[in-house]
């Protein structure tokens, strides 16, 4: 895990503000409202705490200059109480506090459709605050029809280069890599598919596909259930069943489609236990939570000698 650097302009922000927190304002300064009190937070398990401003309804009507003596009050009283951080989420229609928690030295952590969270770090040292995603995910379905030895390939239509790969898109929050697969393969090729396997990832950094965040790009391998292509005319150039062998031998295609066309040759002939990472669901430490494990399965002979299951 990468820890949040406190940036250098942020202390400078700091001295502008009179020192964030450092200067005593009286509850009662002029533009708070006697009703608006204290800007209280929930206490999380570092040590920090976290403000919804969405549930401080004495807020509203509140102007830039009075919710800054506020925040300001409230950042000293947390330095007092020895807390690490502040967490201050905003909702977007109150997106003019921001401007007022930044002259604090409040940063973005992150922003969502309809909220924006802002942090201070207020422990020793600099922030040792994680950040929010680093990674976004695409998922590609390698749909091999074995008893004819094809595979669905496709062209996008929106690339620079045009050359065959397997459909794929980004995963959706929330969704599973095999789902992910299964559900764009549908929607760029009419084909329906059943998960069978993991085969490979591939990470790239600074991507700017990624809005120059890193990208995974996952590949899995599907079973076909229907095989009666009708492509999507916005996203694919061409769809089509393609030899595996040829896909193999082809230069018209990516490196890692190549590489993976291969994979699948060795493991149609030797048996797809030699290259499957297969799934498995496990229950998370956290209690009602599942996850799913990807991992090579141990061969039987070790099985069967070892008495592992
Ligand atoms: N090595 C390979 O063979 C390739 C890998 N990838 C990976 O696949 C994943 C993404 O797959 P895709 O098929 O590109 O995603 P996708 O199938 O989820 O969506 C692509 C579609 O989103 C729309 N779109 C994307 N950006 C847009 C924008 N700025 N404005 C308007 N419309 C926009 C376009 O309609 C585009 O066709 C990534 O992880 C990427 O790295 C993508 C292409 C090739
Ligand atoms: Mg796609």
């Amino acid at each position: 895990m990468r820890w949040l650097r406190r940036p250098v302009c942020l202390q400078a922000a700091l001295l502008r503000a009179g020192g964030a927190g450092l200067r005593a304002e009286p509850r009662t300064a002029s533009g708070i409202p006697q009703d608006a009190g204290e800007l209280q937070g929930e206490l999380d398990r570092f040590g920090g705490v976290s403000v919804h401003l969405a549930r401080h309804r004495a807020l509203h009507g509140l102007d830039a200059a009075a919710f800054r003596r506020l925040l300001e009050a409230a950042v000293q009283r947390w330095r007092s109480e020895g807390r690490v951080a502040a967490w201050l989420h905003v909702p977007i229609l109150q997106s003019h506090f921001i401007a007022p928690a930044a002259a604090l030295g409040f940063c973005f952590h992150h922003a969502e459709s309809h909220s924006s969270t802002l942090t201070l770090w207020l422990g020793e040292g600099p922030s040792r605050l994680p950040g929010y995603a680093t990674h976004q995910v695409g998922v590609a379905g390698a749909v091999f029809d074995d008893s004819t030895r094809k595979v669905l390939v496709v062209q996008d239509r929106n690339k620079l280069k045009n050359v065959w790969k397997f459909p794929g898109g980004l995963s959706e929050p929330g969704e599973d890599i095999g789902d992910t697969a299964v559900r764009e393969v549908f929607e760029e090729t009419g084909v329906k598919s059943e998960f069978r396997s993991l085969l490979s990832i591939r990470q790239q950094h600074r991507n700017p596909g990624a809005f120059g965040k890193s990208d995974m790009y996952l590949i899995c391998r599907l079973h076909p259930c229907s095989f009666t292509i009708n492509f999507c005319q916005q996203e694919c150039l061409k769809c089509e069943w393609m030899d595996l062998e040829k896909l193999a031998r082809t230069e018209n295609t990516t490196p890692i489609t190549s590489r993976v066309a291969r994979l699948l040759l060795y493991g149609h002939r030797e048996g797809f236990d030699k290259i499957d990472l297969s799934m498995e669901e496990l229950p998370s430490v956290y209690t009602g939570l599942f996850y799913k494990l990807y991992h090579r399965g141990l061969p039987e002979s070790y099985r069967a000698t070892t008495g592992v299951d």
